[in-house]
């Protein structure tokens, strides 16, 4: 709303700027109007660009999973834009934001940082795209997380799905320990910690997504060819029922995608 108010006033400003420069000015009518239309655009939301809510599909597993890898895929083959809230909490620390440091010993340590902060980052990352698919990867972390997310956010504060990448502790700490990108949390101690959190905190936002009818539980072991071959079948079912578009109701796909697979 603010910076519809700040287009607002710089078009009065260039507006009594062109009466000095002999530029035609903008009428009062024309004022009027582009006031209306601003007012209008953000009385439908943030999301003023969008006609309809964007698909989000939150992708969850413990560390090492092989969420980002999958990611990836899905972005290639499906047109998703990939937001890891990871990603962005990392972005944070090497752009010296004010919470750098905070966010920097929270995930040394395998802990949480506090809701509203990511929050905050995933939301900006979607309001200012104009995708309208999202993969919201290794979010949320807890169900004080998903509660947050779904009071500040307005448009898509529901997941259309989730997908949860179901991998034995001994291959994540296995694939994380060799993971080899400098993460300060790739260590036995951290990963243990991360362990610990995933399944006294996560597990719980998995359930509860269970339980809904949107969860898509993905068996992680394999080849990530293979593992892939899985969560294609998802997307190719939703592309089928045309439910890659939100105003569907999901379980339907759940079905759907459950008999396909056991027929
Ligand atoms: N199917 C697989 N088999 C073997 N290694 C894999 C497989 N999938 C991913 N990996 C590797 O395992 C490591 C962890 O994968 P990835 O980063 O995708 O996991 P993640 O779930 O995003 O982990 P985190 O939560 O820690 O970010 C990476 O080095 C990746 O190359
Ligand atoms: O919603 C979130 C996501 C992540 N964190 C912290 O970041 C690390 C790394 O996350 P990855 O998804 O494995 O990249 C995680 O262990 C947490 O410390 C978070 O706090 N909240
Ligand atoms: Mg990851």
């Amino acid at each position: 709303m603010w910076r519809r108010v700040a287009r607002l006033s710089s078009l009065i400003r260039s507006s009594k700027a062109s009466l000095s420069n002999q530029i035609p000015p903008a009428n009062g009518l024309q004022i009027l109007e582009a006031f209306s239309t601003e007012i209008q655009k953000s009385a439908k939301g943030r999301n003023h660009h969008r006609e309809k809510p964007p698909f989000i599909t939150f992708v969850l597993g413990g560390p090492g999973s092989g969420k980002g890898t999958q990611c990836l895929k899905i972005v290639e083959t499906f047109g998703f834009s990939h937001l890891s809230a990871g990603d962005l909490l990392r972005k944070e620390i090497s752009s010296n934001s004010e919470n750098g440091a905070m966010i920097l010993e929270t995930i040394k340590e395998g802990n949480i940082v506090p809701s509203e902060l990511t929050v905050k980052l995933i939301q900006r990352e979607v309001e200012s795209s104009e995708n309208d698919k999202f993969l919201i990867d290794g979010f949320p972390r807890t169900e004080e997380n998903r509660r947050t997310y779904e009071r500040v956010v307005s448009v898509g504060a529901e997941p259309n799905i989730v997908l949860f990448f179901d991998c034995p502790e001994e291959e994540m700490v296995k694939r994380v320990l060799s993971r080899n990108q400098g993460r300060v949390d790739d260590n036995i101690d951290t990963v243990k910690k991360r362990l610990e959190n995933f399944n006294a905190l996560n597990l719980p936002v998995i359930n509860y997504y269970s339980e809904k009818g949107k969860l898509y539980k993905i068996p992680a072991v394999g080849t990530e060819d293979e593992i892939f071959s899985r969560v294609r079948k998802i997307f190719t079912s939703l592309e089928v029922l045309s439910m890659l578009s939100p105003q569907f109701s999901i379980p339907i796909g759940v079905i759907w995608f459950t008999l396909t697979n056991l027929l």
